[in-house]
């Protein structure tokens, strides 16, 4: 299009004509000559910041341009050769980091598209910077988008990056000298530049949140650990510290989430982090959000020393597991204390009674360190000093199922903890501890302390667990109905927390309204958790019931003093 007639269609659009320009292009122009008073004739030589004050926005952007500078390296590799120049520039719109071919590197300067140049809307007319920073949206600024004469053979397609409070911290613009005369010819460029302004804000987040937990999420399990689309930071209380543009769309009403705590913006608490952390299998790690979908989740703990959670006496990943138990409570208050220390644990149990998960917790609570997981079934020592070779500080080593560690591996495991001192060992077991068929010497090295975690028939927390379970699991208020929630209160549980986890599960899928009732609870899978039949005797009931009087009478129907005056009948007393 001829100067001239780039003149007249500007004209028209002032005048209300629509002439078939993007809205936010038509609404620039408007600014520039209504607000800026600009001349689209006007042929200024590009706006370049003085050597001094470059080095301020420089220094000012410094963290930016590091978190951005690998992206940005690789987008140039994937662009190379086909005449795109890649500037960064700060939220005003002062290009404070450049890559373009050095073959045209003087037509770049005189162009503008190069370090210093100040590309804001209100010097250099309508630009794909300029644009940007006042949508804050990306945007292609293709030819005669530009407002100025000067800049019409350019395009420039540029997107916003945001810091992890959500404010416009700077503009990636991947421009042309000379471009094909169709606008779409830009698309590619497009994805190219939000994608790379993607990954600068989430390395910028991880570069900020080395003290605190990080969740990254992703809407495909591929793409989980090495790309993933959102990312929130996180305190050790599970308030939100900071977020990437792309998790800001998942949180509900786009709302203001610093300082919120994580359940109330995502459908997943503090406690549940441990779980989404690397060593379980990417499609396990699921995040159910608030509006019923779901994704794949990844913690990352916190990588830098910050003070230990003496006692966790406040709240936080251990408290989190049980609902008052005496049992669990006194074993959690124990677990907090030996939490800081570096005191190998053992951590003893029926499947699935929440050992796993416990480790993680222990490890949440007390440990600045890294977390390294390992299998002992089939566990070669060549695996072993693999898994170790790469620890680099201080790590929590959890070795699940000990009991099942081959007899050969057990001298290069007792090697490899007496050789790397940063190790603190977890392990797990389901065996009872004290017959645990260990080789002594690497018994004493695991089990400075064994924590001895109760089955759930035992618990008295049982109605606490189902309604936090449920809650974490549905969105809406789903509840138990009294029958469906004393059923429950009545079975064995041979599987423990998996198990009940797994039967609110099927529950929650053939409910048809928000009512679990009889009906939609699955049959135990498992004979032994079958209610007992009419030959068993009281003291069988009672021990599967955990002693637990009220358990025992829902599960024969009568009442609690009933069950008391049988058991004085019968001279049974609870083992000690
Ligand atoms: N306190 C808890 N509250 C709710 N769910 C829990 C709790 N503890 C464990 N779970 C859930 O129960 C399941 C089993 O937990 P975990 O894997 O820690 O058990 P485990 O004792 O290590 O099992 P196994 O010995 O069979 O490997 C997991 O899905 C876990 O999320």
């Amino acid at each position: 299009m001829s100067d001239r007639r780039h003149v007249e269609e500007i004209e028209r659009v002032l005048g209300g004509t629509q002439t078939g320009r993007d809205g936010f292009v038509s609404a620039s122009w408007r600014r520039c000559v209504e607000l800026y008073g600009m001349d689209p004739m006007r042929r200024d030589p590009a706006h370049i910041v003085t050597e001094t004050e470059l080095r301020d926005h420089r220094k000012q952007a410094e963290r930016m341009i590091g978190a951005a500078r690998s992206s940005l390296q690789s987008l140039f590799r994937q662009i190379a050769g086909q005449n795109y120049v890649l500037l960064l520039t700060d939220a005003k719109g002062v290009c404070v980091d450049f890559f373009g071919d050095d073959l045209f590197l003087d037509d770049l300067r005189t162009a503008g598209l190069y370090l210093g140049s100040n590309w804001s809307e209100d010097l250099a007319g309508t630009c794909g910077v300029g644009a940007c920073i006042v949508t804050k949206q990306p945007v292609t600024v293709h030819q005669d988008d530009h407002f100025g004469n000067a800049h019409t053979p350019l395009s420039c397609t540029a997107a916003p990056i945001f810091d992890s409070l959500g404010g416009l911290a700077a503009i990636l613009d991947i421009s042309l000298l000379r471009s094909p005369t169709p606008k779409r010819s830009q698309n590619l460029a497009m994805s190219l530049v939000t994608n790379a302004a993607r990954r600068v804000e989430m390395a910028n987040l991880m570069a900020e949140s080395r003290r605190d937990w990080v969740l990254r999420l992703s809407d495909s399990p591929e793409f989980l650990d090495v790309d993933p689309e959102a990312a929130v930071r996180l305190d050790g209380s599970g308030r939100v510290l900071g977020y990437t543009r792309g998790a800001a769309r998942l949180f509900p009403d786009g709302g203001e989430v610093i300082g919120r705590r994580i359940d109330e913006v995502l459908g997943l608490t503090v406690d549940d982090l441990p779980d989404l952390m690397r060593d379980r299998p990417t499609e396990e790690r699921i995040v159910e959000m608030r509006d019923g979908g779901a994704l794949f989740g990844h913690a990352i703990a916190p990588q830098a020393p910050r003070a230990p959670l003496r006692g966790d006496r406040r709240g936080g990943p251990l408290a989190g597991l049980s609902g008052g138990d005496p049992a669990m409570t006194r074993l959690l208050a124990q677990a907090a204390r030996l939490a800081p220390t570096s005191v190998p644990l053992l951590i003893a149990g029926e499947t699935g009674t929440g050992k796993t998960k416990l480790a993680r917790a222990i490890h949440m609570a007390g440990s600045a360190g890294g977390f390294l997981a390992l299998d002992c079934a089939g566990l070669t020592a060549q695996a072993v000093r693999q898994a170790c070779g790469e620890i680099g500080g201080p790590t929590t080593l959890l070795l699940r199922r000990i009991e099942d560690l081959p007899a050969e591996t057990a001298p290069a495991l007792v090697a490899l903890l007496d050789r790397c001192d940063v190790l603190r060992p977890l392990s797990t077991t389901c065996a009872v501890p004290g017959v645990l068929d260990l080789p002594r010497p690497l018994f004493h090295r695991l089990a400075g302390a064994v924590l001895d975690l109760p089955p759930l028939r035992q618990r008295q927390d049982i109605g606490w667990l189902l309604d936090r379970i449920l809650r974490r699991r549905t969105p809406e208020d789903m509840r138990l109905s009294p029958s469906a929630r004393a059923a429950l209160l009545g079975r064995r549980w041979p599987g423990n927390l998996r198990e009940l986890e797994q039967v609110l599960d099927v529950a929650i899928a053939l409910c048809e309204g928000r009512v679990i009732d009889l009906p939609d609870l699955p049959p135990p899978v498992d004979r032994a958790a079958e209610p007992l039949g009419p030959g068993e005797t009281l003291e069988q009931v009672m021990e599967a019931c955990g002693w637990n009087m009220a358990r025992a009478a829902r599960r024969l129907g009568v009442n609690r003093s009933t069950v008391l005056r049988r058991l004085r009948n019968a001279g049974l007393q609870p083992p000690a």
